[in-house]
């Protein structure tokens, strides 16, 4: 055993970022949400890395864990899933509903537990990346592109929160106009070339409008549409219907595996999910329906890189196809994305990220994108190093939030433009 890749600490600090008053089917993000960021010391004295969810329940699983780890191999990467089952117990928080930000189907202990899991995988890897001097695509068995694709992430927004939080200089997005008006600007300033609206805000006659002036403005040009689940299965079908020419795929149309699947049964357009797939526990059902034909994964809710792989390897057995879901997130989990969709050879679509919106991060050069793709980094770890000045004044942030943000609830940030707001009963049209 190489005592240097033993871990003598683990420091877990919660921040607060700044995230714009973008809209979905819930209500709005908060002006300010919570991430946490993990690092895990090795006894060689290398730091690595990781980034996930922060709301309590996360923290509350992550602390137990990181006592845990203390003492382990930075390598034993398939033991971290074992100890945290055995250490984690299961969060109150799962209720086997809907989550209240994340829309990410319904929220289970296990899917919590992988997402705080997620976070310590990625800062293993890029401790053990830096201490045998590889990046973490080598570590996955190495990178089979140079370069990852992303896609513009879309969003109706607002020009700002009604109750502060930080300015830009997007401007509201309500209709098709200002969602083609943000287009151009991702397109020109990203190089971006397929586009995902984040839908279900509005009725789906609006919705379509908005796809039918991105198809005039970019002809041929990959385009989605994600309203998480908001619709029923006869609004599903007559959206697929009228948007069949031009939409690249349909994610989540309708909630769950039933309606997904009878969706699916009615149109050629193909359906993505990242809210009835986010489990092995939920591939089977799915599969053998034909409710999706697109997985987006995500590894913080498969519970990391190698993980996200194994679904890769499933999707490919099934001809299911594998694009990547983001929600918000900073620079160490998009590193993290790019050094594994750089290894997996049926990552058949331009990936989401939602990294532009996000204006704050806690790594020291931000990431450039280039023709809407990121070049994948050969630097040990993953190829990006922490500010801790940044950290710091995050945390502090974080540290003097009187409760209200460290919880993301869109609904409840909603609530403050309309007080009546309330998480709308799905499906919603
Ligand atoms: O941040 C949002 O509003 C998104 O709707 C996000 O929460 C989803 O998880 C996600 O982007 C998606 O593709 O469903
Ligand atoms: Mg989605």
């Amino acid at each position: 055993m190489n005592t240097a890749l033993l871990i003598d600490e683990v420091r877990l600090t919660p921040i607060l970022i700044a995230d714009p008053p973008l809209l979905n089917t819930q209500g709005v993000h908060q002006p300010y949400t919570p991430r946490l960021i993990v690092e895990v010391v090795t006894r060689g004295g290398v730091t690595g890395i990781g980034e996930t969810y922060g709301d309590g329940k996360y923290l509350e699983l992550a602390r137990p864990l990181a006592t845990a780890l203390t003492g382990r191999p930075v390598s034993d990467l398939n033991g971290l899933f074992a100890l945290a089952d055995e250490v984690c117990g299961d969060s109150r928080a799962a209720d086997d509903r809907v989550d209240a930000g994340g829309l990410r189907g319904v929220q289970t202990a296990d899917k919590l537990r992988l997402s705080v899991v997620s976070g310590f995988e990625v800062a293993c890897l890029d401790a053990l990346g830096k201490s045998l001097g590889l990046p973490v695509h080598a570590l996955l068995g190495g990178k089979v592109r140079d370069r990852v694709e992303y896609s513009a992430y879309l969003f109706y927004r607002w020009a700002a929160h009604p109750d502060g939080g930080e300015k830009d200089d997007w401007g509201a997005a309500l209709d098709p106009a200002g969602v083609v008006a943000q287009a151009r600007r991702f397109a020109r300033e990203y190089g971006f070339s397929s586009f995902k609206l984040k839908g279900g805000v509005f009725e789906p006659d609006r919705e379509i409008a908005a796809i039918r002036a991105l198809a005039q403005e970019f002809p041929g040009q990959p385009l989605r549409l994600d309203p998480n689940g908001a619709w029923s299965v006869e609004t599903s079908l007559y959206v697929a219907e009228q948007l069949k020419d031009v939409l690249e795929y349909l994610e989540d149309p309708a909630s769950g595996t039933d309606l997904m699947a009878r969706v699916a049964a009615g149109t050629g357009v193909p359906l993505a999910t990242n809210m009835c797939v986010t489990t092995l526990a939920e591939v089977p059902e799915a599969f053998a329906r034909g409710a999706v034909q697109v997985v987006l994964s995500d590894h913080h809710y498969w519970g990391g890189l190698h993980r996200t792989r194994e679904l890769a390897g499933i999707c490919r057995t099934f001809g299911v196809g594998l694009s990547m879901h983001s929600n918000t997130h900073l620079g160490i989990s998009l590193a993290a994305m790019t050094h594994v969709a750089a290894t997996v050879p049926n990552l058949d679509y331009a990936c989401d990220s939602h990294y532009p919106w996000q204006t704050e991060d806690v790594i020291t050069a931000r990431h450039v994108f280039e023709d809407g793709r990121l070049t994948v980094s050969d630097a040990p770890g993953l190829g990006v190093e922490l500010d801790r000045e940044r950290l710091a004044a995050l945390h502090r942030r974080w540290l003097d939030d009187d409760g209200t943000m460290r919880e993301r609830d869109d609904a409840a940030a909603m609530r403050k433009a309309e007080p009546e707001w309330r998480t709308p009963e799905i499906p919603r049209w």
